[in-house]
């Protein structure tokens, strides 16, 4: 039985990788900050807790020693690139250099069980943000806009590193990708959640940052099963895992009311600078040809859909006041 201990176990990501896993009959253990996250998708009762902080580096190496495992998904940290303004010391200790930290326990594990430990890292599509190459793939240049940006290419350097050491380590480099189970702070869900609110009559307008920047929107499930298959391959690799299709927050908008029924969103929808970043990309889209070859890996969901499912549940929820 393989042995599998997750990292952000109960976000977005981890929670569809966590199902799948138990699923398929893994001893999945997940690292928690603390019993009872407020927010956190709850954990199945198979998965075993371990609970620690990723900035705290003896708590981090002390529980995965605990598990021992066989492969590491590392899909904690701070996600949120504004979050990543808000305090950039914290985001560069959680999702930087924790994955040292990871990188390195399951390196001295592999070196005294003399055996093969893996390491699947979280990347992210915002180490390219500073380019002008559209589409990006694995050659193109790092270069980060934020500190967000900077810690994910610091651990991406570090797994390229430990790689070369002889570790299976690999970073899936994650473009948008979203559910029912994004948080609001993040643009899609904003939008949805705020459609299915107007129409239902208890909200009255939507308050958004940049309306022109263009995104490669994918379906979350379909990039944990990505994750697997790249934690799963002969060799470690660097791998982009992105839809090749970008489309604007106004493209958004228009697909999400249509959804929930109200023809025009522009009355409803306005602008405020609090929401507008102070750099961003203007067009993150990523080539994932790599992956397709090399793992058959292709997205199942499109943009249209993506939106639809979003909105249905959001639609459907009793409570759809929550504004974010
Ligand atoms: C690849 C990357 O993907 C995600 O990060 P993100 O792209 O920052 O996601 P988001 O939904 O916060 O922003 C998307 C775009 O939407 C713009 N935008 C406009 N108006 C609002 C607004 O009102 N709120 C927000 N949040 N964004 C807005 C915002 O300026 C940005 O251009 C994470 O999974 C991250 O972990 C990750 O790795």
């Amino acid at each position: 039985m393989t042995r599998v201990f997750i990292t952000g176990a109960t976000g977005q990501d981890g929670s569809y990788l966590v199902e799948r896993l138990v699923a398929e009959g893994a001893e999945v253990h997940a690292l928690v900050r603390r019993r009872f996250e407020p927010g956190a998708n709850a954990l199945p009762s198979e998965v075993v807790e371990h609970v620690a902080d990723l900035a705290t580096p003896a708590a981090l190496r002390d529980a995965i020693n605990a598990a021992e495992p066989d492969v590491i998904y590392n899909l904690g940290g701070i996600s949120s690139v504004a979050a990543s303004w808000a305090d950039p010391l914290a985001t560069s200790a959680v999702t930087g250099t924790a994955v040292g930290v990871i990188l390195e326990t399951a390196w001295q594990l592999r070196t005294r069980h003399d055996r093969d430990v893996r390491v699947i890292q979280a990347s992210s599509a915002e180490i390219f943000a500073g380019t002008s190459i559209v589409p990006q793939n694995e050659s193109t240049p790092v270069s980060p806009i934020n500190p967000y940006g900077a810690a994910k290419s610091y651990a991406a350097h570090l797994v390229d590193v430990y790689r070369r050491r002889g570790l299976h380590a690999s970073s899936a480099i994650l473009y948008n990708h979203e559910s029912p189970r994004r948080p609001i702070a993040f643009v899609t869900r904003k939008i949805t959640n705020g459609a299915a609110a107007i129409a239902a009559g208890t909200q009255d307008q939507l308050t958004l940052g940049d309306l022109t920047v263009r995104r490669d929107w994918g379906w979350a499930p379909d990039f944990v099963d990505a994750l697997v298959r790249i934690a799963s391959a002969d060799r470690p690799s660097d791998y982009v895992v992105a839809t090749g299709v970008s489309h604007t927050i106004e493209d958004f908008l228009t697909a999400a009311f249509d959804e929930a029924g109200i023809g025009d969103w522009r009355p409803y929808v306005q602008t405020d600078p609090r929401f507008i970043r102070p750099t961003d990309a203007a067009d993150l889209r990523g080539d994932a040809s790599k992956i397709a070859e090399e793992l058959g890996w292709t997205p199942s969901v499109g943009f249209e859909d993506l939106v639809r499912r979003m909105v249905r549940h959001d639609v459907g929820r009793a409570d759809t006041s929550v504004t974010g």
